[in-house]
C-alpha cells in the first residue's frame, strides 16, 4: 500500500468562505504525520472530512486505498480518533468509560487492560474520571481511540491545553505507538515545536492551503546554518579565501562561509591562519524550525 491517506484536491467551503482549498495530503504507512498550521488554517475541518464527519465540497479522500465516500463503514472500522474535547461519563471510572465504548465496538475485554497499559493509566483505572487532570483525560481519550486496534490513528491537537510535562508525556506515548504496532498516525498541532520531535513527515497548512509537505529532515534543511568568521583584515582575508577556492561572502566585516561541513570550516580556518590572519570568533548561526514555520505561514508562498 503506497499511501494510507491520500486526498486529491480536497476542498471545503462554508458559504462564501473556503476553509480548505485543493488539499493534496499524502501519508505513508507507519509514518507519524504532523499536520501543522496556525489557528483557523483548516486542520480540524480537514480531519472532520477524513473521519467522514463532514462532507467535502469537492475532491476525493482515499484511506487504505479505498474511496471514503464508497466504503465509509469498512474504512472507519480500522481508524481510531481523538477529536477535540472527547466526552466522558465523569461519575464513571476510567475502566467503566472504556467498557461502555468496548461494548459498542465489540472488541474483547482484554483490550481494555492493554490500552490502559499503553497510556499508563492502569493504576488509576478504578478512579472516577471527574477527578482526572486534563493530561489524564487526554490519555484516556487516546486509550479509547486505541480500543479497536486501529491501523490509522487521527489525533486533533492532543496536547492542547496541557502543561509542558503533559506535552512531553503525550509525545513519548505517541512516539512509541507506530514502532510497536506498525500504526500510521496523523497528529495536528499549531506548534511545530510540539511535534518536531515525534513527526517523521510534516504537512503545513495556512489559510486552507498546503504550503509544505515533506520529511521533517527536509524541513530542517531550511534551517540552514551559517558559519560566521570574525577575523583581522576581514575583507582581505575574505579575498584570500576566494583565491584559495573557498566559497564565502563578506558582509559588514564578517566572513560567511557558504559550505559548513567540518572539513570545509577547518580548511578555511587553516588557510586564514596560514596566511597570517587572526581569528577572533567562529560562530554558527541557525534559524529555528519555529522561525521557519512562522515565516512560511505568514508569507503564504508555496515552497
Ligand atoms: N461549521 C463551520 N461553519 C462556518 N465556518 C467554519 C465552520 N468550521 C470551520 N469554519 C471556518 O473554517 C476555517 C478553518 O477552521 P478549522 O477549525 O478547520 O481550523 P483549524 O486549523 O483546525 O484551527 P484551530 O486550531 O483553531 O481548530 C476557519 O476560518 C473557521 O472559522
Amino acid at each position: 500500500m503506497e499511501y494510507v491517506v491520500q486526498t486529491t484536491n480536497l476542498s471545503k467551503r462554508f458559504g462564501k468562505e473556503s476553509a480548505v482549498i485543493g488539499l493534496d495530503m499524502k501519508i505513508r504507512k507507519g509514518e507519524i504525520y504532523g499536520f501543522l498550521g496556525p489557528n483557523g488554517a483548516g486542520k480540524t475541518t480537514t480531519i472532520r472530512m477524513l473521519l467522514g464527519l463532514m462532507k467535502a465540497s469537492s475532491g476525493t479522500i482515499q484511506i487504505f486505498e479505498k474511496d471514503l465516500n464508497k466504503e465509509k463503514i469498512n474504512i472507519l472500522k480500522r481508524v481510531g480518533s481523538l477529536v477535540e474535547n472527547p466526552s466522558y461519563y465523569p461519575h464513571l471510572t476510567a475502566y467503566e468509560n472504556l467498557e461502555a465504548l468496548r461494548k459498542i465496538l465489540g472488541v474483547p475485554k482484554t483490550r481494555i487492560h492493554e490500552v490502559l497499559e499503553i497510556v499508563r493509566l492502569t493504576e488509576v483505572a478504578n478512579k472516577k474520571v471527574k477527578g482526572f487532570s486534563l493530561g489524564m483525560k487526554q490519555r484516556l481519550g487516546i486509550a479509547a481511540s486505541l480500543l479497536n486496534s486501529p491501523e490509522l490513528l487521527i489525533l486533533d491537537e492532543p496536547t492542547n491545553g496541557l502543561d509542558p510535562s503533559g506535552i512531553i508525556e503525550i509525545r513519548n506515548l505517541i512516539k512509541q505507538l507506530p514502532a510497536e504496532t506498525g500504526m500510521t498516525i496523523l497528529i495536528s498541532s499549531h506548534l511545530l515545536t510540539e511535534i518536531d520531535q515525534m513527526a517523521t513527515t510534516v504537512g503545513i497548512v495556512t489559510k486552507g492551503k498546503m504550503i509544505y509537505q515533506d520529511s521533517i529532515e527536509s524541513l530542517r534543511m531550511y534551517a540552514q546554518q551559517k558559519v560566521l568568521l570574525k577575523v583581522s583584515d576581514s575583507e582581505q582575508a575574505w579575498r584570500s579565501l576566494l583565491g584559495n577556492g573557498i566559497k564565502a561572502d563578506w558582509e559588514d566585516g564578517i566572513i560567511l562561509l557558504s559550505e559548513h561541513s567540518d572539513g570545509k570550516v577547518a580548511k578555511a580556518i587553516h588557510t586564514l591562519v596560514h596566511e597570517g590572519y587572526s581569528i577572533y570568533r567562529v560562530e554558527e548561526e541557525k534559524r529555528s524550525l519555529e522561525d521557519i514555520f512562522l515565516q512560511m505561514t505568514t508569507r503564504e508562498k508555496v515552497i
